[in-house]
């Protein structure tokens, strides 16, 4: 059984003359512990797919298991702690609490299961973000990047199964997009995550093994990221060399 499995997933907006198919039977599946990006034009379907993978949506027709269980099928009562204890979502607005501080804003979804946060693991993942310094900190006297980090300790908070990212480097500069990047890479590797990035940036997406494209809602391209050269487009990039496209090879 794989981790993820998605069947034949359609989502269609609107009615009758205004409708529009912006998934059409999209089938994949992906193995526990993948990092795996999504690109394509601008309405190709993405951020429709992820939304669909983190049950904030219904489908018209498909199935999406996650370890087996069909999330899709599950009442909006059991999608929402579904969604809050076995995904992690990362955002490009960072979504942070004003009023909360850096280890505050971390906490919220164990807070919300009524659940304190086990202390040693709050340090580690401060320690991991770089946010150690910070964890007093209010949102606003912050860097974008520093931000970030947080939604993503506040992403990992409740220990999830299943990592979430759309365009998580979009409002950030490329330097700290890429450190943005590596520190989710990190994370994955650490907490055996299985990551999935929504990107139109194919430097962020040759860091991933899988790049997975999509256009007028069906995917047209479903490949495997040869690392090797991956990782020397990644250290062109943080030399200012011209960005090549990853080198992939059809799944
Ligand atoms: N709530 C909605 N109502 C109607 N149409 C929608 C809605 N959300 C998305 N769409 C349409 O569905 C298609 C896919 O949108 P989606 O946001 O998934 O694309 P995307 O690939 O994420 O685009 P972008 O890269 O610009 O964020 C687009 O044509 C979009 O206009």
């Amino acid at each position: 059984m794989a981790f993820l499995e998605v069947k034949n997933l359609t989502r269609i907006y609107g009615k009758k003359e205004n409708q529009l198919t912006a998934l059409d039977h999209v089938s994949f599946s992906v193995e526990r512990g993948e990092f795996v990006a999504v690109t394509g034009a601008s309405g190709s379907g993405k951020s429709t797919l992820l939304h669909l993978l983190g049950t904030m949506d219904d489908a018209q027709d498909g199935s999406v298991k996650l370890e087996g269980e069909d999330v899709l099928g599950m009442k909006e009562k059991q999608k929402a702690v579904f969604r809050r204890r076995r995904i992690g979502f990362v955002f490009q607005e960072y979504n942070l609490v004003p009023v909360l501080n850096v280890e505050e804003n971390i906490q919220i979804p164990v807070r919300l299961d009524g659940k304190q946060m086990d202390r040693e693991y709050l340090a580690k993942l401060l320690k991991i973000l770089g946010l150690e310094e910070r964890k007093y900190h209010l949102p606003e006297e912050l860097s974008g990047g520093q931000k970030q980090r947080v939604a993503i300790g506040r992403a990992l908070a409740n220990h999830p199964s299943l990592l979430l990212a759309d365009e998580p480097t979009g409002n950030l500069d490329h330097q700290n997009g890429l450190e943005v990047m590596s520190l989710l890479k990190n994370a994955v590797e650490q907490f055996s995550l299985t990551l999935i990035v929504v990107t139109h940036d194919p430097g962020i997406a040759s860091m991933a093994d899988r790049v997975i494209t999509l256009s007028d809602g069906v995917i047209i391209s479903d490949a495997k990221v040869k690392h090797a050269l991956s990782s020397e487009i990644v250290r062109n990039e943080t030399e200012g060399m011209s960005q090549t496209a990853p080198d992939q090879e059809e799944v």
